[in-house]
């Protein structure tokens, strides 16, 4: 048999048909869904008298427009836009009989948060989600897709996915990680380094020494910017750490089933002899804590940097920098850990883990926020949250400063009430900083928990190795 990657073993698995020009039809494992991209393919259903195909591999939870705020029980703390979306998809959960985890339940949060949790995402499924950080899942070993609402429309009734093969990209990060540098610091730099169109064509594979050295928490946050750089899906290949994660959740194998997954789970690796479309290497060593200067996860630059002239750069970027440093409000020249902000959030789908509240109340434990800063720890899960409540984290949090929110997206973007004013400047931990993310006029700089809540400590962009 001709050596495979690991993509191309999870492709192969879940082929149902490729036509002449390559297009092909994919079997879907598991279909997540949240309020934003999917009332338009329910209706689809409806209007066309067909069910869903798999209600038992369909999983809904609302997400994106849910307030944070402990009363949003209240249906009036939601604009008229977000209560339509959110009841639309308690109707279309009930209607369809597909698993459902509405506002009320404990484990409602983020749909790539809450998947993993409840032992949705296993090793070499595919998963697709109408939302482009479903990327996250590739931690496990599993091909997951972001995918658009005609799409969703599709794989509710059909089950199965029509794609073309992507390419295959290795990325290697050799080495350990300096102390302070953290699996978010790896995704930006890769980024850094490969640009926001760099990956497109392809399907990234993270591995070498750093990436097995990080938590699933971490392998999760390293894919879930796969797609920030460009690519069709991030993966990571299982190994212990993957099994042992899984082992025991609510939706994983049990008994023989379990066996009889690990027999497969075990073959989903890249052959050594595997051929690869492009391959990056990256000195663990050599990565540093790192934020975001300008209007691309792209515009990245280590804390210790100054920010750039749009000189430094060539081509159109030029003029796109010049852009970035006006929306931004920032003066080319001025050191990266001068720039003061106005807000903190700690949270969404790449750090809003048990895991990036811990690295966030290690910074802040007996400290507090500086004055007048806005600042808010948002868990990605109702079970993360309840998890920091028992390691007393949110205490550290609320003695802190800090508001201690309900799951949900929140001010990852502006589509609930947790948003940034024009001209606020923010310490985010999410993964996208474009103009108006936050709330128009808003100004992002992403960066790890660790660095953000060292951000909230001196009010400014901030080396949290000056605090360990
Ligand atoms: C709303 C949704 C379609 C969108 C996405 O696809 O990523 C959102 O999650 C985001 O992060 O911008
Ligand atoms: S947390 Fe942010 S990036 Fe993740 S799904 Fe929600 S809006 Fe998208």
């Amino acid at each position: 048999m001709s050596p495979k990657t690991l993509y191309d073993k999870i492709w192969d698995a879940h082929l149902a048909h490729e036509a002449d020009d390559g297009t092909c039809l994919l079997y879907i494992d598991r279909h997540l869904v949240h309020e934003v991209t999917s009332p338009q393919a329910f209706e689809g259903l409806r209007m066309t008298g067909r069910t869903v195909r798999a209600p038992d591999k369909t999983i809904a939870v609302p997400d994106h427009n849910v307030p944070t705020t402990l009363d949003r029980a209240n249906a009036a703390t939601m604009t008229e836009d977000s209560r339509i979306q959110v009841e639309a998809l308690d109707k279309n959960a009930k209607d369809f009989g597909i698993h459902y985890y509405p506002v009320s339940d404990v484990r409602q949060g983020i749909v790539h948060i809450v998947g993993p949790e409840q032992g949705w995402t296993l090793p070499g499924m595919t998963v697709v989600c109408g939302d482009s950080h479903t990327a996250t899942h590739g931690a496990f070993g599993a091909l997951a897709h972001g995918i658009g609402t005609s799409e969703v429309e599709h794989v509710l009734a059909t089950q199965t996915l029509i794609q073309k093969k992507s390419k295959n990209m290795k990325v290697e990060i050799t080495g350990k990680l300096r102390p302070g540098v953290t699996a978010k610091d790896i995704t930006m730099s890769v980024i850094g380094v490969t640009g926001t169109a760099g990956g497109t064509g392809y399907v990234i594979e993270y591995c070498g020494e750093a990436i097995r050295d990080l938590s699933m928490e971490g392998r999760m946050t390293v894919c879930n910017m796969a797609i920030e750089g460009g690519a069709r899906a991030g993966l990571i290949a299982p190994d212990e750490k993957t099994f042992e994660y899984c082992m025991g959740r609510p939706h994983a194998p049990k008994g023989a089933q379990w066996e009889a997954a690990m027999d497969w789970w075990k073959t989903l690796y890249s052959d050594d002899d595997a051929a690869w479309d492009e391959v990056i290497t990256i000195k663990g060593e050599d990565i540093a804590p790192v934020v975001t200067w300008g209007t691309s996860p792209e515009d990245v630059l280590p804390i210790t940097a100054n920010i750039p002239s749009a000189s430094d750069f060539k081509g159109g970027k030029v003029e796109a920098a010049q852009r970035s440093l006006d929306y931004m409000g920032l003066t080319a020249g001025t050191p990266l850990a001068d720039v003061e902000i106005d807000t903190v959030f700690i949270g969404s789908c790449t750090n809003g883990r048990i895991e990036d509240l811990r690295a966030a109340a290690a910074i802040l434990k007996g400290k507090k926020k500086k004055d007048g800063i806005r600042a808010m720890v948002v868990p990605g899960s109702g079970l993360v949250r309840a998890q920091a409540e028992e390691e007393g984290l949110s205490d550290i949090f609320i003695e802190a400063g800090f508001e201690w929110r309900l799951a949900g997206c929140s001010m990852c973007l502006a589509m609930n009430p947790d948003q940034l004013s024009a001209g606020e400047r923010c310490a985010a931990t999410s993964n996208r900083n474009f103009e108006g993310r936050q709330g128009r006029g808003g100004r992002t700089h992403l960066m790890s928990p660790a660095m953000a809540a060292a951000a909230a400590i001196t009010g400014k962009l901030t080396d949290v190795r000056e605090m360990m």
